[in-house]
């Protein structure tokens, strides 16, 4: 569903059905701006200053002043990129943001955390008392009588069965708390996944063109990274933030608990422990740093490979027909094998860090062996005690790693999210939600002084000074050399993008100041290459329309001249398609119908039809031509087409030539123009054989 963005867009596919992406733009901390010297162009690049530290830099163009205006002014007030390690603070404190709206679940769940690790934390001191309560009774046995040895028998002040019946009820309870938190925990990290990717989806949905051309990235945003963003950093900040965190709480509650129950057993075999505690925090930290530099970059390399399959499987027919299956697959083990490194790497820092913790815990194990029977051979420490102390170092070591591992967790989560905020933050250079809804916009569209450049290439001139009047209710027809800037025409007509100098105005309302969700939804647009969705003919028909008429249906049909060839199929109507890029299971000529029918549902006041009809053959469009110009006498439907053939051209009452510099080079009737054997029209029309 990203892949034709535009048509959902054009069609003024309403974002309502998506939440807006208040949260993670409520977040969004003031970006850092970079500065831009004059003569550069403020195209941002990654680079590699280490092998997996990201760094943006501005890359310099040999650039005329205008050039550089041009530079400045797509790149500055659209993105305004990150720096790829922004302070730990920030990026925790954002983070930690994003759970808010589950922080009720969230303090649930460490109640049970908190009843569980007490719990579990029980455990050493109840076997220690058991085991000293097994010697004391054996050596009463020898000494006392029966009496004395039901004494001995009992443990904390309970007899054995209140006292197993006590631990029971423990235990339970335990395991009761143990359910609720992993419940908990799970409801947590879902509904966090589900928002995080809905409102990402919407962000993306309301993104300007500018977006997708030039930043965040070097090539502008692809969608393979997108879907890579959307699946799977979205479930790694899940993952940090409620498995994780719960790991880091239970680990810092059995450290604490552990260490004070190990002072209260014996402070000697702890102040010998503590000793591993040191080397411990600085490899964690170190250790943390480094993963949360990979997890990011291996999340980068994980969105260029969906990118490359994504891109590849979209022109899977053209790779097969082309037979360079091999080549492709040799690109995609690129990427793989880009991953496959930066992922074993990790592996092997990964194995450094636990290899060498798990050392140390077991040189430490020995060790306060080795100390706890010097001090029981001397009298200070019982054999049960030094049972409950081992036990407690286990727990307490397993949780000083667990904090490293939480450590390592989060940063591998902010990593993620550094990559979710560079699209949260992403500002819109063209919003479709603001602006005035002004219904008398169908009047004369007029380009007023338009200089124009795309901003991927902002050394091209499109056009410059451009100035032109369409009236109401015309049917013009834009003609020119390919190339020469006609469907920029209907980009800057829909507000893809915007002027660079001069405006475009709907009945003397500038498009800058119109709401663009509504205006669009006065305009039907069929681009050249039309985007079909999964989903039945009807379904791609009254796509943004869901108040259709059967009525308004039928007319659509008829006025694309589509009834016969829908009708021709068992399943009419109700015929299933695939999405274009999978193969839309109809053939050109029926899929640019299928589009025409569906921007006429909306019944337009301007109609922009791009090439629309170039693939229908002679009679189907002579059909469609005439059905449009009675729709045009009887609405006013302002009628703007772009085209090459002869046959499409005529039908228009109005013809405007292009030269191949973007300049109007005639501007007259069709009759007239046709007539004279010197005009720009007949000239083109002879030079590309369309006569
Ligand atoms: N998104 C874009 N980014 C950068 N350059 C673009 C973009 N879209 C089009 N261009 C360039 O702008 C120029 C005008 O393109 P446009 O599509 O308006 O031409 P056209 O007259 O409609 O051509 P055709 O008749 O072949 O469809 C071309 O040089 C093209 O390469």
């Amino acid at each position: 569903m990203l892949t034709p963005i535009r048509t959902l867009r054009t069609l003024g596919f309403r974002q309502g059905t998506l939440s807006p992406f208040r949260q993670l733009s409520s977040i969004a901390t003031p970006p850092k701006k970079i500065v831009i010297p004059q003569n550069c162009i403020s195209i941002l690049r990654p680079s590699f200053r280490t092998k997996t530290q990201l760094q943006w830099i501005p890359v310099k163009y040999k650039s005329s002043t205008s050039q550089s205006k041009i530079g400045t002014q797509h790149n500055r007030s659209t993105f305004n990129p990150k720096t790829p390690n922004p302070s730990l603070g920030v990026g925790l404190s954002r983070l930690i943001k994003l759970v808010k709206p589950e922080s009720k679940l969230l303090v649930g769940a460490l109640i049970c955390l908190l009843i569980t690790s007490s719990v579990t934390m029980m455990l050493p001191l109840i076997i220690g008392k058991i085991v000293d309560t097994a010697s004391s009774s054996k050596s009463a046995e020898s000494e006392e009588g029966s009496e004395k040895k039901a004494e001995f028998n009992k443990i904390w002040g309970f007899d054995p069965v209140q006292f197993y019946t006590g631990v029971t009820l423990v235990f339970l309870t335990g395991a009761i708390s143990n359910f609720g938190r992993i419940y908990l925990l799970r409801s947590v990290g879902e509904r966090l996944v589900a928002r995080l990717r809905s409102r990402l989806y919407s962000k993306i949905l309301s993104q300007d063109s500018y977006f997708f051309d030039v930043g965040p990235t070097k090539n502008g945003m692809k969608i393979g990274d997108l879907l890579s963003r959307l699946a799977s950093d979205t479930q790694i900040i899940s993952r940090t933030l409620s498995g994780n965190i719960s790991d880091g709480a239970r680990a810092a509650i059995s450290g604490c608990v552990g260490v004070s129950m190990m002072c209260y057993v014996s402070w000697k075999l702890t102040l010998c422990m503590s000793m591993i505690f040191p080397p411990l925090i600085v490899m964690s930290l170190f250790y943390g740093r480094r993963i949360k530099q990979l997890s990011r970059s291996i999340q980068e390399h994980i969105g260029s490979m969906s990118k490359v399959a994504e891109e590849k499987l979209n022109g899977i027919k053209t790779i097969q027909s082309f037979g360079q299956q091999r080549l492709v697959v040799s690109e995609y083990n690129n990427e793989i094998r880009n991953l496959f490194r930066t992922s074993m790497y990790e592996g092997k820092l990964s194995g450094i860090f636990y290899g060498g913790n798990s050392f140390i815990g077991n040189m430490t194990i020995v060790g306060l062996l080795l100390v706890g029977t010097n001090l029981i051979s001397k009298g200070q420490l019982t054999i049960g005690d030094l049972s409950s102390f081992m036990l407690y170092a286990t727990f307490t070591g397993s949780s000083v790693f667990g904090l490293g591992n939480f450590y390592t967790e989060l940063m591998k989560g902010i990593g993620a999210a550094e990559r979710i905020f560079e699209l949260s933050d992403s500002e819109n250079r063209i919003t479709t939600t603001l602006g005035k809804k002004v219904d008398s916009t169908h009047g004369a569209i007029k380009f007023e002084n338009v200089d124009f450049r795309y901003p991927s290439r902002p050394q091209t001139q499109i056009f410059q000074d451009l100035n032109l009047t369409i009236n109401k209710g015309e049917n013009v027809c834009f003609v020119g050399p390919s190339g020469s800037g006609k469907s920029t025409i209907s980009q800057l007509l829909l507000r893809f993008y915007d002027p660079i100098n001069g405006k475009v105005t709907f009945n003397s309302h500038d498009i800058r100041d119109l709401n663009l969700n509504f205006h669009r939804s006065k305009l039907g647009y069929v681009p050249q290459d039309p985007q079909l969705f999964t989903g039945t003919i009807r379904d791609n028909i009254v796509f943004g329309k869901s108040d259709y008429t059967e009525e308004e249906l039928q007319r659509a049909i008829e006025l694309s001249n589509s009834a016969d060839f829908i009708n021709s199929f068992p399943q009419k109507l109700d015929t299933p398609l695939g999405s274009s890029a999978g193969g839309a299971q109809l053939s050109g000529g029926q899929r640019q119908r299928v589009a025409l029918a569906r921007a006429l549902i909306r019944n337009p006041d301007i109609l922009i039809l791009d090439e629309a009809t170039s693939a229908l053959d002679s009679y189907s469009e002579k059909v469609v031509m005439s059905n449009l110009k009675i729709l045009s006498r009887e609405k006013e439907c302002t009628i703007i087409s772009i085209a090459h053939r002869l046959s499409t051209i005529r039908n228009s009452s109005r013809i405007i030539v292009f030269n191949d510099q973007g300049h109007v080079v005639e501007d007259g009737s069709f009759a007239v123009l046709i007539a004279n054997p010197a005009s720009e029209l007949n000239k083109l029309l002879k030079s590309h054989d369309l006569m």
